[in-house]
């Protein structure tokens, strides 16, 4: 009271109150309308810079406040900072814990083998926040029918055959990185409008990696690069992530669809990338993700298994309808851009934090492209194989999964998990992290030691299967994983043999997790130089 009565005798704040709406009456006057509004706008500007700020200390909330914000108030989710509440649950209530009235929290190995592998459980109802055109998709989709179908259709265009035929494409557009990199580090002030200026030889990573993401799905899921990494200023993927973020956000705070309409113009965009193929014709053809499915919906079509013009019909079926191809081009989007660009600008972090690791990492790389002529970018075939690249990538996505606030699916009959009764319809979270960093399966969890993974080289028991789940597992585990990794491997490959690069002090490196998992600053800076004679 003490306090209230200060307050009230703050000029400001009392002229404020003495005007606000008092009655049901007051509030016709279109004046107190907006101040509601303002007040409204100005504490959840308020919530959200307290739980941005002091995240660390919220973190010490117990397993029932932390229910109460993630599921009432959709805290976790509107700040994109639940993860950060879960290991210390679980530090605290064990490897099994009741997060709110309908979720399960699990960290148990045998118990996520079952969710993700054994039990298969669908996906939970979180998903249907992604429907776009309320149409199911790959990702989207919990019904297992359509998955099966949709999955038999797309998968093969991420086979490691037809994934070669991209290889010229994810290299022309890291080329262009490469020269912009150039013509930053010979003059700082050429980042695009509105980008900080950073001190000469400084480079945003975080941002450059998902800019280069963006153009490399781009190209490979519509056939047209975004010119991220060259101008910044696509409208598409920036309006695509705030859309889809607010979709995230009304799937756990239902009264803010009243508030925030969200644009799902972008959708547009693939209608408009998939007519433009289409018109092309063999003229048109190019290997590339698009392309697949539209032939995989031509060959759907010659051999009897086409849509049958029932909309919704074809929908459940799984049938590759336009609005179908339309779709998953867009999941590509979604699903591969801000997890690939994470994942590297993670490993390059752990990688300048650790100087042996980059020297050993350097000496392989330098080896396998020994042969490579002064300007030539390192080839798939050079980099596939290699031990220690891949020793690095597989330790950062130990340390910094993009999975980070867990796999959600939903328990289809009454069970037990690890002792405990879980009833039919919970929502189970997977917390792949917990496992990732828990000391029987990886010993010293908290190290960056990429040799864990080389069997030869390893103090460590060899490491068991069902421990480690960058990409999930089971039959809805990641369908892009081979494009990621290799992508992720010619990716470093690439900047690790042009440029040497160095760690860069206090910076924030947390994560915030929407849909996929980013960096809370959307920055991560490391000093590059060009090599010589690179
Ligand atoms: C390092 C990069 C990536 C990581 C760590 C990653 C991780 C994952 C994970 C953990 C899942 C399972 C999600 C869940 O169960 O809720 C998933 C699913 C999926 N990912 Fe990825 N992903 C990456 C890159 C990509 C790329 C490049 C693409 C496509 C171009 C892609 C497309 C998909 C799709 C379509 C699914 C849903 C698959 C299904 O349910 O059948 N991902 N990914």
């Amino acid at each position: 009271m003490a306090v209230l009565s200060t307050l009230n005798n703050w000029p400001f704040l009392k002229a404020f109150l003495d005007k606000y709406p008092k009655s049901l009456a007051d509030l016709k006057k279109p004046r107190s309308i907006v101040r509601v509004i303002a007040t409204f706008v100005f504490l959840n500007a308020l919530r959200k810079f307290i739980i941005t700020r002091y995240f660390d200390r919220l973190s010490h909330l117990p397993a029932g406040l932390f229910a109460f914000t993630y599921v009432f108030t959709g805290l976790g989710v509107y700040t994109g900072r639940s993860h950060y509440f879960l290991p210390k649950t679980h530090e605290r209530y064990g490897k099994i814990v009741r997060v709110a009235p309908n979720i399960v929290s699990v960290a148990d190995k045998d118990a996520i083998h079952e969710i993700l592998v054994a039990s298969d459980y669908p996906k939970s109802e979180i998903h249907e926040g992604l429907e776009l055109y309320k149409q199911h998709s790959l990702f989207s989709s919990r019904n297992k029918d359509f998955h099966k179908n949709r999955r038999r259709l797309v998968a093969p265009a991420f086979g490691l055959q037809y994934l070669r035929s991209l290889e010229p494409i994810m290299a022309d557009c890291i080329r262009i990185l490469i020269q912009k990199i150039d013509e930053i580090l010979q003059d700082p002030t050429s980042v695009q409008n509105g980008a900080k200026i950073l001190p000469k030889g400084h480079i945003n990573i975080c941002s450059f990696m998902n800019r280069l993401s963006l153009d490399i799905i781009g190209e490979t899921a519509f056939g047209e690069s975004f010119h991220m990494v060259k101008d910044d200023n696509h409208p598409i993927p920036k309006q695509m992530a705030k859309s889809l973020k607010r979709s995230m956000q009304q799937t756990f705070n239902p009264w803010m669809r009243w508030l925030v309409p969200i644009d799902y113009s972008f959708i547009d965009f693939s209608v408009e990338r998939v007519n433009v193929r289409r018109q092309a014709g063999e003229a048109g053809r190019r290997a590339d993700l698009l392309q697949f499915l539209i032939d995989a919906q031509a060959n759907e079509r010659a051999s009897g298994n086409g849509e049958t013009g029932d909309e919704y019909a074809d929908m459940i079926a799984g049938k590759l309808t336009d609005r179908a191809v339309q779709t998953e081009a867009l999941v590509f989007l979604i699903a591969g851009s801000e997890t690939s660009s994470t994942a590297i600008t993670v490993a390059l972090m752990y990688l300048v934090k650790h100087p042996k690791a980059l020297r050993r990492l350097r000496e392989e790389l330098d080896q396998a492209t020994a042969s490579n002529p002064t300007g030539a970018l390192p080839t798939y075939d050079q980099v596939r194989k290699l031990t220690y690249l891949t020793a690095c990538i597989n330790e950062s996505m130990r340390l910094r999964p993009v999975a980070a606030t867990g796999l959600p699916r939903e328990v289809t009959e009454d069970t037990v998990m690890g002792g405990y009764n879980i009833p039919k319809g919970t929502i189970v979270l997977a917390q792949i992290s917990q496992l990732h960093y828990n000391a029987d399966y990886f010993p010293e969890p908290n190290n960056f030691f990429p040799e864990r993974w080389i069997p030869e080289e390893s103090p460590f028991p060899p490491i068991q299967d069902f421990t480690f789940y960058p990409f999930s597992a089971g039959t809805r585990n990641c369908v892009g994983k081979n494009f990621a990794m290799m992508a992720m491997r010619l990716i470093l490959a690439t900047i690790l043999t042009t440029y040497d690069i160095e760690y860069v002090p206090r910076q924030r490196e947390d994560y915030v997790q929407f849909i996929t998992t980013a960096f809370a600053t959307e920055s991560y800076v490391i000093k590059m130089k060009k090599r010589v004679g690179a």
